[in-house]
């Protein structure tokens, strides 16, 4: 495969590969390798995951890694406010594809809990996200063709404030006009500070909206996933 063309900034690693399977493989083998040395030194580690579709061979491929998952937090970067039985809901595709095989031993931390509206339900939330240890230890993001990730969508109205780093929100409720559903994300100064950091893309129509990202990074607000370009991190893509 011919690598694109495109220059990303210093710091940044990239893991272009000719098949999804291939990227997914060595995604999961960056990701068990990064936990298994935070096990070494620490009694327990978070990972953070994102919903789509493009995690789906990632999940699969990172099950079935021989690690100490009991020790291992699995958290959503991200929610749709919807019961666990809609197709739409992530926490679904985490639990069906990811926590299963060696996986299935990890604790889960759910961003939905019950209630029908998200805003109601922050008290809740907070308690969730409590257990949480900060900083986070890998994170595993995507992106959508607005440039979006997480939940930090650039038509929400909150996203001023999900991504203030000096607020000490450790989430936010979103209600981007361009979605369908009430979304919960993790907050800028909570996913920033991850140890490790992943972009995983796939498609061509991805590399054209990574080459509009890297074209103005210092407009977040345009496309949020800007924010996440410094050094350390390392984006895998594949056609
Ligand atoms: O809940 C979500 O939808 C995700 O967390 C979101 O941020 C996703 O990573 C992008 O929308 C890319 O989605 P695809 O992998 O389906 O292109």
């Amino acid at each position: 495969m011919k690598t694109p063309d495109l220059k990303l900034p210093e710091g940044i690693e990239t893991c272009f590969l000719a098949s999804a399977d291939a990227v997914a493989a060595e995604l999961a083998r960056d990701v068990a390798d990064r936990l298994r040395q935070r096990l070494s030194v620490a009694p327990g580690v978070s990972l953070v995951v994102s919903g789509g579709s493009t995690p789906l061979l990632f999940f699969q491929a990172l099950r079935g890694e021989s690690l100490d998952w009991a020790r291992v937090s699995v958290v959503l970067a991200d929610e749709r406010w919807v019961a666990e039985d809609d197709p739409a809901s992530n926490t679904l595709l985490v639990k069906k594809h990811l926590l299963q095989e060696a996986a299935a031993g990890a604790r889960f931390i759910p961003l939905k809990v019950t209630g029908n509206d998200a805003a109601q339900a922050r008290p809740a939330i907070e308690s969730a996200l409590a257990e949480l240890n900060l900083p986070l230890d890998v994170l595993v993001l995507g992106m959508g063709n607005d440039g979006h990730t997480a939940s930090l969508f650039p038509d929400a109205p909150e996203l001023q404030e999900a991504m203030n780093v000096h607020a000490d929100q450790r989430f936010a409720v979103m209600t981007p006009p361009s979605q369908t559903h009430q979304r919960i994300t993790l907050s800028l100064p909570v996913l920033a500070g991850a140890g490790f950091t992943a972009l995983h893309l796939k498609g061509q129509d991805k590399l054209e909206t990574l080459s509009r990202v890297v074209a103005d990074l210092q407009n977040w607000p345009a496309m949020p996933v800007r924010a996440f370009f410094k050094p350390g991190l390392k984006v895998y893509w594949s056609p």
